[in-house]
């Protein structure tokens, strides 16, 4: 029976719509002559809309798009030049409030090493760990402001916000993936030395939590100790819990150790199903390469592949992670080296999409 699939995409700002275009390459390579289908509406959403006409994210964007299955984002934010962009009024306006408005409470990021891979350490190990950050709590609420602004007495605070019940939903979600895992390891890393009331409730629940996982084996580290392992040993790591905002540090520098930003995918997940999880590179908008064709479009066609798992389309998700190893791996060899294009390397994964079976080994 023929199953289609209704996909958001919001390509946004600078080499964001560059690589979601070879991401749907490979979507619709990968699907091609099968069951599935992805019927794929377009939001221009990012700072071109809101340079013309002030928008962001209205209410009936946001309607439209809670109406899909899934949704593929490629990076918001303007060039940071442009005063009227500052603050990121995009990226809060439009990213944030999509995942928080959509309750993506997990952003998930695994990391791997690829073999091939220039990682900038000289000998990484068998790296392949997940980051399960936290996606809508901590200091991304917006809870803040500043007094005497613009005077030598300015204040300026922004409170990190931490549930109870939004740490223990995460929490739980890290322990379920842990237990599936080979590895069985789940390492919090937090600041509980000096964030004392959020740290002791993250530490709290992960003891209340444990206690139902007796097969996973638990860790704990200082978010600054993490920094020094994720660089010194990251082969140790197996599955990482933390907030929003150490998730989000840790896992740019992940990217870095696995062989660039450019590789590294993404996804806000809404575990209870109620509304579409989304699907993204971890990098920006980089209005530094922008419109060159210099980025790489691999972390948005990776991100595919997590959104095809989610989906339900696992056979897809290997097919898709298998041609993006190969194409890695080749990268290494003669044959590829030299500079290729954003189009040419997702024309290269769509084409051996193509000829790859999920059964293939490597
Ligand atoms: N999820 C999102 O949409 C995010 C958006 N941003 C926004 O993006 C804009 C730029 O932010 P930055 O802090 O400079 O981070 P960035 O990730 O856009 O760029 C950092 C560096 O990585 C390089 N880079 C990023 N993606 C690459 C790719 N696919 N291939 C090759 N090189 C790549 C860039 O050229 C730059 O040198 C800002 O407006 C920022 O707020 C930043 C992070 C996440
Ligand atoms: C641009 C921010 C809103 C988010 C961010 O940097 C991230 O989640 O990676």
């Amino acid at each position: 029976m023929s199953r289609t699939i209704r996909l958001a995409s919001i390509p946004g700002d600078g080499i964001g719509p560059e690589v979601v275009s070879e991401a749907l390459k490979v979507l619709q390579a990968v699907t091609e002559g099968g069951d599935t289908v992805f019927d794929v509406t377009e939001f221009s959403l990012g700072a071109g809309r809101f340079t013309a006409t002030g928008d962001i994210l209205t209410d009936a964007d946001l309607e439209a798009i809670s109406g899909h299955d899934a949704i593929l984002l490629g990076a918001v934010g303007g060039d940071p030049r442009d005063p009227a962009l500052r603050g990121g009024i995009i990226e809060r306006g439009l990213l944030l409030k999509l995942r928080f408005a959509l309750d993506h409470y997990v952003n998930l990021r695994p990391t791997k090493v690829y073999p091939g891979v220039p990682s900038p350490l000289s000998d990484p190990g068998a790296v392949d760990f997940v980051v399960v950050r936290e996606g809508t709590e901590g200091p991304y609420v917006g809870n803040g402001g500043s007094l005497r602004t613009g005077t030598p007495h300015e204040i300026a605070n922004e409170v990190s916000v931490n549930t109870a019940y939004g740490v223990e939903r995460v929490v739980r979600y890290a322990f379920d993936l842990a237990r599936k895992r080979p590895a069985h390891r789940l390492t919090l890393v937090h600041k509980t030395n000096v964030l004392v009331f959020s740290g002791s409730l993250w530490q709290r629940t992960v003891d209340a939590v444990a206690a139902e996982y007796p097969e996973v084996a638990v860790d704990y580290q200082h978010v600054d100790a993490a920094t020094i392992h994720l660089v010194a040993d990251p082969a140790r790591f197996d599955v990482i819990v933390t907030d929003n905002l150490f998730g989000d540090i840790l896992t740019d520098l992940a990217g870095a150790i696995s062989g660039g930003i450019g590789l590294a995918a993404s996804g806000n997940i809404n575990p209870d199903g109620a509304f579409p999880s989304m699907f993204e590179p971890v990098h920006g908008s980089a209005p530094d390469i922008a419109g060159q064709q210099k980025a790489d479009p691999t972390a948005a066609i990776l991100s595919t592949a997590l959104l095809l798992d989610h989906l339900g389309l696992p056979e897809e998700s290997i097919r898709v992670t298998r041609a993006v190893e190969a194409d890695i791996e080749g990268r290494a060899s003669a044959s590829t080296s030299g500079h290729r294009s954003t189009s040419e390397i997702g024309d290269a994964i769509a084409a051996a999409v193509s000829s790859i079976t999920a059964s293939s080994s490597r």
